[in-house]
């Protein structure tokens, strides 16, 4: 009868599918997760209505939309243009509105749990912030230093960590804010955001070991230069926000460029050929570093007419790479899957990500029998995994489509809830499921 007996593991983890021969496919991936929920904090500022058209639809992006109404802004969806989707007309919160005591609840969501707290400062408002579980022992000290910094009252039970009430009456004289961001880039975004609607504007400066994610830094810069908001960086580690507005905005959202990448990596676990139209020519996202990192992992790419398109040839060279950022998982992943070492560096942070990350990849690796270890500010992968097995998630995104990558390659990888890419990739499961089948899953 034991035999017969479903453990709750086997009946909640997903086998990945096994691509047996070379697949073909063209995938649309949503938009960005770091773009949508920068555009929705801008438009929720800004001097008029905003339209996000086809922005990400997803766990992370609805929290953040949930948050910023909760906060006054009215958020309604329209059909697209084309009609192949929506997107979101945004009204800005009142901000001479008096809101009283209110809760947002930021899931998991970093973006929602370091960029919605200085928004708040702007408010006439009390507000409890709070989340996940996993939430609760993310890094938030630096957000909750700079808020006392800046004269506001924050009660927070637990020192630095989630949940905690911020009270303001909504002028904040501004200035200096000195930031130890090397946790995350988040703790910088998050007031550059805001900086502008200080009186003084805002002058922030980094203090500490160095800052990762710095493209995240830049996107931000980027998107405030957008909307009219002038950004200065007088010297490294230090911006200059002026005083000013946002500029209401229509926007058509980028695709996210770092959820391309398990359908890249795809073509070199299985061999064949994945494209993603819709790559933008410029941009700010991390993910514009996948042609480079999958090229000198064995694979040869291509750009045309808007689309990326990715070929595998059947073998997988390890890479020495720095700061990869949120792109790490997936490049361990086809790590996991190489004939040489993988050495990824400049990520101790990732510790603080949805889970620690660098554990949880050594952990899964170990246990489909390759060998990994962590390093101070990374991870060494030394020998390729060589079978199937449960693949925990850790209610991490990435450590699931992770999980996905290396079940192309290898028999039986059965990727514990695999419901969690809904934080940014609601449809994972049906796209990798397509994707696959042209391999002959
Ligand atoms: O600002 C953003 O949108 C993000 C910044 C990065 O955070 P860290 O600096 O913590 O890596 C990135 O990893 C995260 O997925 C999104
Ligand atoms: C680190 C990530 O997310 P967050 O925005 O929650 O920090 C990520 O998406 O890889």
């Amino acid at each position: 009868m034991g035999s017969s007996i479903l453990t709750p593991e086997s009946t909640s983890d997903w086998l990945a599918p096994r691509a047996h021969g070379l697949i073909d496919a063209t995938v649309q991936v949503p938009a960005s997760k770091s773009l949508t929920n920068r555009y929705l904090v801008l438009a929720a500022l800004a001097d008029g209505p905003s339209r996000l058209r086809k922005p990400l639809r997803s766990r992370d992006s609805d929290l953040m939309i949930e948050a910023l109404r909760v906060l006054g802004a009215g958020i309604d969806e329209l059909d697209s243009d084309d009609g192949a989707g929506q997107d979101l007309l945004i009204t800005p919160i009142d901000r001479s509105a008096v809101r009283g005591e209110v809760t947002v609840d930021c899931g998991l969501a970093g973006t929602v749990m370091r960029f919605v707290p200085p928004l708040a400062a702007l408010l006439n408002a009390t507000v409890l912030f709070d989340g996940d579980p996993a939430a609760r022992v993310r890094p938030m000290a630096p957000v909750v230093t700079a808020l006392k910094d800046l004269g506001l009252h924050v009660q927070d039970e637990e020192a630095g960590l989630l949940p905690f009430t911020v009270a303001s009456t909504g002028s904040v004289a501004g200035a200096g804010l000195r930031v130890d961001s090397s946790g995350s880039s988040q703790f910088i975004s998050a007031w550059l955001l805001v900086g502008a609607f200080f009186e003084q504007g805002l002058r922030i400066e980094h203090v500490g070991n160095s800052v990762p994610s710095l493209d995240h830094i830049h996107m931000t810069i980027a998107t405030l230069r957008e909307v009219g908001v002038q950004v200065d960086e007088p010297a490294p580690n230090q911006w200059l926000v002026h005083p000013g507005s946002v500029r209401a905005f229509d926007v058509a959202v980028e695709r996210d460029l770092s959820n391309a990448g398990p359908f890249l990596a795809a073509a070199l676990a299985a061999g064949g050929t994945v494209r993603v139209p819709d790559w933008p020519a410029q941009t700010t996202q991390v993910g514009a570093r996948w042609p480079e990192i999958l090229t000198r992992m064995g694979a040869t790419t291509s750009y045309d007419d808007g689309v990326l398109t990715v070929k595998g040839h059947g073998t997988i060279k390890g890479i020495d790479l720095a700061d990869a950022s949120e792109l790490a998982p997936t490049v361990a992943a086809l790590g996991a899957l190489a004939s040489s070492e993988t050495r990824l560096t400049g990520i101790g942070h990732l510790r603080g990500h949805e889970t620690d990350r660098l554990a949880a990849l050594v952990a899964e690796i170990k246990a489909l029998g390759g060998d990994a270890e962590e390093l101070a500010d990374g991870i060494l992968i030394r020998r390729p995994v060589d079978r199937g097995g449960v693949f925990h998630s850790y209610e991490d995104h990435r450590m699931a489509t992770a999980g996905a990558i290396i079940g192309l390659a290898v028999d039986g990888v059965r990727v514990e809830d695999i419901g969690t890419t809904a934080k940014t990739m609601p449809d994972f499961p049906g796209m990798w499921q397509e994707l696959a089948a042209t391999g002959g899953a």
